[in-house]
């Protein structure tokens, strides 16, 4: 969480002249916000719709270039991963230094409610392996504005196709 995953996105997306999807965005726009979501109706209901929204996010990509930022916790829906792996999944590294500032003034993330940078180890630390099977790139994002990472991982992007190119040969 507060990795970037929204920011890059967005920023990748512009520079690709790609659509953007943000699934949070989507699920707040239909069900009101992930705090509320979390409260009302509690995290499984939010993980039912985030696994629907993600899965309607990747069907309507289908043939039209599309950046999909997803929630921090959607990759660990089993449904989701057999779904992202017609994508190409990059998975942004971070570490709890970079996000201190960033979770300190932590507003409708309900996971990390309490002892934020805690609560952002731990996950991480859980959810690192999952991350690290799924990515087919990783970024560090450790160091670098917005716009210099959307550099770096369109970069990225173009190495993968043409050394898929050259395999193909
Ligand atoms: N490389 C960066 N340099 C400076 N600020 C950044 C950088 N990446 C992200 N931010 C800022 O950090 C905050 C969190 O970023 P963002 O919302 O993109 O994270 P996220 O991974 O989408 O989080 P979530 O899991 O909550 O959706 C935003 O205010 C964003 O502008
Ligand atoms: O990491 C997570 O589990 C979450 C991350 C956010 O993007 C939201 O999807 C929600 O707050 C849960
Ligand atoms: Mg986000």
């Amino acid at each position: 969480m507060a990795v970037g995953k929204s920011a890059i996105g967005q920023q990748l997306a512009q520079q690709l002249g790609a659509r953007f999807v943000d699934t949070d965005a989507v699920i707040v726009a239909g069900h009101g916000s992930i705090a509320d979501i979390f409260a009302g109706r509690g995290e499984h209901a939010f993980r039912e719709i985030e696994a629907r929204t993600v899965a309607d996010a990747v069907e309507e990509a289908e043939g039209t270039p599309t950046v999909i930022s997803l929630g921090g916790g959607a990759v660990l829906d089993s449904g989701t991963q057999q779904l992202i792996s017609r994508c190409i999944v990059v998975y942004l590294e971070c570490d709890a230094e970079t996000v201190v500032d960033r979770i300190a003034r932590n507003s409708g993330r309900p996971l990390l409610a309490g002892d934020a940078m805690g609560r952002w180890t731990a996950m991480f630390a859980t959810r690192r392996p999952v991350y690290e099977r799924l990515a087919d790139i990783t970024l560090d994002v450790r160091h670098g504005s917005v716009p210099e990472l959307g550099g770096r991982l369109e970069a990225a992007l173009r190495n993968r196709a043409a050394a898929k190119q050259e395999v193909e040969k």
